[in-house]
């Protein structure tokens, strides 16, 4: 079932086209790889998809209900609320917040006590914060962050940030995830560990992913399709392996291994 389609995506800046005419089938539950050289448009690309930008031209239909909605231009909290989560390039945490807070502040959106339950300490809220406190727990231990549940964000290590920022994006209860460079910054065990990690999120939660990344062993290993942008284009779309032999492709990342 097609979960995302998008179609003859554009966005300009002023005389620059970052992402132009780019399109994607994404079906529920694929695991899909973005790549491209540094300034490709793979940003940009998320940032239309999950209504940071508007697109100059182009479609972007999400699958509500068995019905294709279009959601291009729709506000961010919008777009989360219809299901499509994302972590950020540059690690984007509450600093000053421990690693619980940061995860029950993303589940705000499906609370279900009134003001009037909070301000007078009703049962009900005391429930709802029990269930917000237990399924932030339950979501720490799949990313490994349990034991460091009461640690200030800012305090954890760069790799163990980008884990909580998963997270927290999972705390939205997501149908599709966007993931930009989760890698990034990480040694070669750590990238290991969370390579498993996204193919075990994928599994037991049963979402579609998109993520941006540079480290190819990653990318190769969990990814079923992947899409590469060059100056804005899709320049190729296709399973890791057909992907690696793409003559257009090793073009663009003349001399890198891919
Ligand atoms: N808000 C903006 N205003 C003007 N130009 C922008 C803006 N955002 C991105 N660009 C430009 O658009 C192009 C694509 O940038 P983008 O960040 O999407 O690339 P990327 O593939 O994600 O790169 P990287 O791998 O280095 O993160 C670049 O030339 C960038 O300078």
């Amino acid at each position: 079932m097609t979960l995302l389609s998008v179609k003859g995506l554009t966005k300009n800046f002023g005389g620059l086209c970052a992402v132009s005419n780019v399109s994607m089938e994404i079906g529920e539950g694929e695991l899909i790889g973005l790549i491209g050289p540094n300034g490709a448009g793979k940003t940009t690309f998320f940032n239309l998809l999950t209504g940071v930008y508007e697109p100059s031209e182009g479609t972007i239909e999400l699958n509500v209900n068995g019905k294709m909605t279009d959601i291009a231009g729709m506000k961010p909290y919008r777009v989360t609320q219809l299901g499509l989560a994302r972590t950020f390039q540059n690690i984007r945490l509450f600093k000053s917040m421990t690693a619980i807070e940061n995860v029950k502040i993303a589940m705000h959106k499906d609370i279900r006590y009134g003001s009037l339950s909070a301000i007078l300490r009703l049962p009900s809220y005391y429930k709802e914060e029990e269930r917000v406190e237990r399924e932030a727990q339950e979501l720490l231990k799949v990313v490994g962050l349990y034991e460091k549940r009461n640690e200030r964000a800012d305090n954890l290590p760069y790799g163990e940030q980008r884990r909580l920022e998963i997270a927290r994006a999972l705390a939205a209860r997501p149908r599709i995830l966007f993931l930009d460079e989760p890698a990034a910054g990480m040694n070669p065990q750590e990238t290991a560990s969370l390579t498993q990690l996204i193919h075990q999120i994928r599994n037991d939660f049963r979402i579609t992913i998109v993520l941006i990344e540079h480290d190819m062993s990653l990318v190769m290993k969990i990814c079923e399709r992947i899409y590469v942008l060059d100056y804005g284009k899709c320049i190729a779309n296709g399973t890791p392996q057909e992907i690696k032999n793409n003559e257009f492709v090793i073009k663009a990342y003349l001399g890198e291994e891919i």
